[in-house]
């Protein structure tokens, strides 16, 4: 379980996060919501530990974050907004060269799978001539090589189309519902987040996306 505690955040005078808490069980997709600056990425990159929290605590299961970082990090997928792939190297080699720096060896037959899981068949094709859609999904591949227990995900469908869209939603809910990750991820497309998330975390201080969302049935987590 994922266990985030009075979780504060400011930089210099601006307190973006104010003493969230919730928890988050395997297997859960959750929806990350707020309008524009409300810190959706920041707390991203607290869960990723990429960042500090100036108060509060966050744990992985028996693990705590301040203490055990280096243990925490073979077990969090973390895929920024800007995509971080290498453009010059082939799908194939980039997969190579991540599966290198990762906890876990995987053979070329599992680093091709990943791929092709996500429709993604473009084995040898160098990454600068794929769409922004594949460039995504290669991304998420990459992320998946260490087998995270948590998969971190900055709108990983900005900017790509409804098919893509539709193949990233059904692959991330399978890697909740089969392999029992959590799931965090950002998103400013509402019908996505209600058809895809169990529960809905909302943050900022605009009630927006509350009360737009509260229509949907879904559970949301007002912090
Ligand atoms: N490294 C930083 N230094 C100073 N301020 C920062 C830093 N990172 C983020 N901020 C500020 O923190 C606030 C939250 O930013 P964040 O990127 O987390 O928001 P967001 O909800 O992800 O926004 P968006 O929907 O636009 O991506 C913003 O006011 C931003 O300017």
């Amino acid at each position: 379980m994922l266990k985030v505690d009075s979780l504060s955040k400011r930089y210099a005078k601006n307190q973006v996060l104010h003493q969230l808490s919730f928890q988050i069980h395997p297997g859960e997709i959750i929806g990350l919501v707020g309008e524009n600056g409300a810190g959706k990425s920041t707390l991203l990159r607290l869960l990723a530990t990429i960042d500090s929290p100036d108060k509060g605590t966050i744990s992985l299961d028996s693990l705590t974050y301040g203490k055990d970082k280096k243990e925490i990090r073979k077990h969090i997928g973390f895929v920024p907004q800007d995509i971080a792939i290498w453009d010059e190297l082939s799908v194939r080699e980039n997969m190579h060269f991540f599966e290198k720096l990762s906890y876990q060896s995987k053979s070329e037959v599992q680093l091709k799978q990943l791929c092709l899981d996500m429709n993604l068949n473009k084995w040898d094709e160098p990454v600068k001539t794929l769409s922004g859609g594949m460039k995504r999904k290669l991304n998420l591949a990459i992320t998946l090589i260490h087998d995270p227990k948590v998969l971190l995900l900055d709108e990983p469908t900005v900017g790509i189309d409804l098919k893509s869209k539709k193949e990233i939603g059904t692959y991330l809910w399978k890697q909740a519902k089969e392999f029992n990750r959590i799931i965090v991820y950002t998103s400013h497309d509402m019908d996505e987040i209600r058809e895809l998330c169990d529960r809905i975390l909302c943050i900022g201080n605009d009630r927006f996306y509350e009360e737009l969302l509260r229509k949907s049935g879904k559970e949301i987590i007002s912090v």
